[in-house]
């Protein structure tokens, strides 16, 4: 799916970079080109690629401090210097748009549904969000930027492919650590799905193309995609339970949202070597996730590679009933009660005094 990326804020740009550089250290070709967007200038000098600054007039490229309503003011404010940098990018061959952000900290977390509302009302082609959801350690701002940003975001734009932080987290590494890691394995994921709707080699009736990947999408609302390989044999025939067992691992342990298993539609897309991947194996993991999702609308087909592993994508759509989507949303509340209480106690210090279960010491 020929896709152009804007990276907004910090997370989104440096992301935007592992996809860019995935794609094109593969040869795909599926990542057209990218913009970064940032309210902070030390973030953006260090991106390969066209950046924008904005809201200069209101925090001087100093970022806006985890504020998503003033990244959310200073998007609106300045997008039409976003949207003419885009206007080179976005082509007739551009098949989708690409939001990518944190959605913890302010310029992304604010910026981006301003973005995705805008870009829809002028463009003809999806406008997808490929959101980082904060780990379950990060600080109680996170979690309130993330529950808003998102719950804007699944009504603006046509899709919002999740990726919780938590997901791809060594046990041990600190976050900030693991973000190369986890940026790494994204991209990859994602890499492999926008590149998958664009094979050429080995064309057959069986391969994914763009309109497969737009179509699961429509279902709207969150999205996750799950991801697992195992080594290929190689005739074909002995491959039938590796596709199996690896399309299971895919969805039970390998999914960018965890516990996300119940979809409105899914996508299976089994990569490898084409004289490899067994027929009979991929009809047998479609049905598997028909099961498992309770979904009747699961699309497959090949992505042909070459490569000794096979590997299976699954691309789940319209999984907002997830436990760890309904989770987080309830952490994101519980922030936001706790703020308000603790600002309430703020209100008159000497409130705290007036408790009658504690007896003065004189
Ligand atoms: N996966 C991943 N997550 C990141 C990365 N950098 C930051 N994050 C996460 O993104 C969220 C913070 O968003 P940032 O992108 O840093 O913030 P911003 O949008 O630039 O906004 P401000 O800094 O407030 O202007 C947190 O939940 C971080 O855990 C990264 O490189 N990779």
């Amino acid at each position: 799916m020929k896709t152009v990326l804007i990276g907004v804020g910090q997370a989104g740009g440096k992301l935007t970079q592992a996809l860019l550089e995935f794609d094109k250290q593969m040869g795909f070709g599926a990542v057209l080109d990218a913009v970064g967007v940032n309210t902070a200038k030390a973030d953006l000098q260090s991106l390969p690629y066209e950046t924008v600054l904005i809201g200069q007039d209101r925090v001087n490229g100093h970022g806006v401090g985890g504020d998503n309503e003033l990244g959310a003011e200073v998007m609106q404010a300045d997008k039409t210097e976003v949207l003419s940098a885009l206007e080179g990018s976005v082509t007739a061959k551009t098949e989708s748009i690409f939001l990518v952000a944190g959605l913890g900290g302010g310029s992304g977390s604010g910026g981006t549904p301003v973005l995705a509302k805008e870009l829809k009302r002028i463009y003809d082609i999806p406008v997808y969000v490929l959101g980082i959801v904060p780990g379950q350690n990060e600080g109680a701002m996170y979690q309130v930027n993330a529950g808003r940003s998102l719950k804007t975001i699944a009504r603006e734009a046509d899709a919002v492919l999740l990726v919780d932080n938590d997901a791809f987290r060594s046990s041990g590494e600190s976050m900030s650590a693991g973000y190369e890691a986890i940026n790494q394995a994204i991209a990859q994921r994602v890499g492999l799905l926008l590149a998958s709707g664009e094979a050429v080699e080995g064309v057959g009736e069986s391969v994914v193309d763009s309109s497969e990947i737009i179509n699961t999408l429509r279902s709207g609302g969150i999205a996750a995609l799950g991801y697992a390989s195992a080594e290929a044999s190689e005739v074909a025939e002995d491959n039938i339970n590796a596709v199996m067992s690896t399309t299971r691992r895919a969805v039970l342990t390998g999914t960018s949202l965890q516990d996300a298993s119940d979809a409105d539609s899914a996508l299976v897309v089994v990569a490898g070597k084409p004289d490899v991947i067994p027929r009979k194996g991929v009809e047998r993991a479609r049905r598997w996730v028909e099961n498992e999702t309770g979904s009747l609308e699961v699309r497959g087909g090949d992505f042909p590679l070459d490569s000794g592993r096979i590997a299976v994508l699954v691309l789940l759509a319209g999984v907002q009933r997830s436990d760890r989507v309904e989770a987080f949303m309830e952490r994101a509340r519980m922030a936001i009660e706790e703020a308000e209480a603790e600002a309430a106690s703020r209100e008159d210090p000497d409130d705290m005094w007036q408790n009658d279960d504690l007896d003065s010491l004189l």
